[in-house]
């Protein structure tokens, strides 16, 4: 056969995904996300796609029924909505047939990167909200992910005022721990906030979410850009990143307003461990090159934590008036 014969097999294994959904595997459903693309379809191709249902279900708990797995007939939300993600509303659903709950964020195929799925298909990390799967339905593709009960950082600190120091250094170091694998994925998480940092229902532990902005790094582009003093695994754009998390537990601890330039570190309040300080100000480090690296900011937090004592503030606790 010559050339043009030949197809990949990944062409070949789309062939047989599409127009179905079925249980799979992490990189069956990766080869399909990057065949989702919105775009001017002349009436016929809208109206024959307006009944397409396809997609890789990754949790037995998610049944397909005749290859299909759609809205109101084989899943259903539950309630409202749980809080808006890039380019989607994410949702409490649960599986009719097996009464399993879990999240689901729907995105408009016009507005999905199949980097949202191509970058945490294959993730294990405990610091990373496992992926259940995606479906495309019409115009809508559905992502299904752990359900996080104790809902995002960023809803906890609205609720809370300010966090206190013990629970902010718990979620950096946790959330640095997540960004740290990401990294070693050579993945760029592209959004870290605290509306993308997600708590389980005991506030116990911090995962990371919402990969609609994130990139895969090849790794000579990190050689490129090496720029850390940190580990060699340090990168600028990873730099920049942990630059926005320090940033963010500045936010976290005394909710200011993540300037454009960093925030005035003489407001980094004295009850604040000196370690605490430290970390807000190697996070925040302008020169990239200064900039720590994820492994030691994520080792200095937990020294920090430790120095604090732990956690022991209350999960919750009362309302504490921001500085
Ligand atoms: C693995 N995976 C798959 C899709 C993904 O890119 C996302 C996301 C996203 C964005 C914003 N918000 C939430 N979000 N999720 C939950 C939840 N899982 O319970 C949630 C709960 C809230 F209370 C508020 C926002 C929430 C999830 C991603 O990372």
């Amino acid at each position: 056969p010559t050339s043009s014969d030949k197809i990949s097999v990944e062409e070949y294994l789309v062939d047989a995904l599409k127009g179905s959904v079925s249980l799979g595997e992490p990189q069956n459903l990766a080869s399909l996300a990057k065949t989702w693309r919105g775009g001017a379809l002349d009436p016929k191709e809208q109206f024959d796609e307006a009944d397409e249902n396809e997609g890789v279900l990754l949790n037995e708990k998610l049944k397909p029924v005749d290859y299909e797995y759609r809205e109101e007939v084989h899943w259903t939300k539950c309630h409202g909505s749980l809080g808006i993600g890039s380019f989607g509303e994410v949702y409490k659903i649960e599986d009719k047939q097996t009464g399993f709950q879990c999240a689901a964020k729907k995105v408009q195929v016009e507005h999905f990167h199949a980097e949202e799925l191509t970058t945490c298909a294959a993730l294990t990390s405990p610091s990373v909200v496992p992926l259940y799967g995606a479906v495309k339905e019409g115009p809508w593709v559905t992502i299904f992910m752990k359900l996080m009960e104790g809902g995002s950082l960023g809803q906890l600190i609205k609720q809370s005022g300010c966090l206190p120091e013990d629970r902010a250094l718990s979620y950096l170091g946790q959330a640095l721990e997540g960004l740290e694998y990401l990294h070693a994925q050579n993945i760029l998480h592209g959004d870290v906030k605290a509306e993308n940092v997600l708590l389980s229902d005991d506030g116990s532990r911090a995962l990371l979410c919402d990969f609609g902005h994130s990139a895969h790094l090849h790794p000579d582009g990190l050689g490129k850009c090496l720029v850390t003093a940190g580990d060699s695994q340090g990168g600028k754009n990873l730099s920049e990143l942990k630059r926005s998390l320090c940033a963010n537990l500045f936010h976290f601890l005394f909710v200011t307003q993540i300037a454009k330039e960093p925030p005035p570190l003489r407001e980094i309040p004295p009850s604040c461990n000196p370690l605490t300080a430290e970390i807000i100000k190697m996070g925040l480090e302008k020169e990239p090159v200064q900039r720590a690296s994820a492994s030691e900011l994520k080792t200095k937090a937990s020294v920090a934590l430790e120095e604090v004592g732990g956690v022991t503030s209350p999960w919750k606790g009362e309302y504490r008036e921001p500085r």
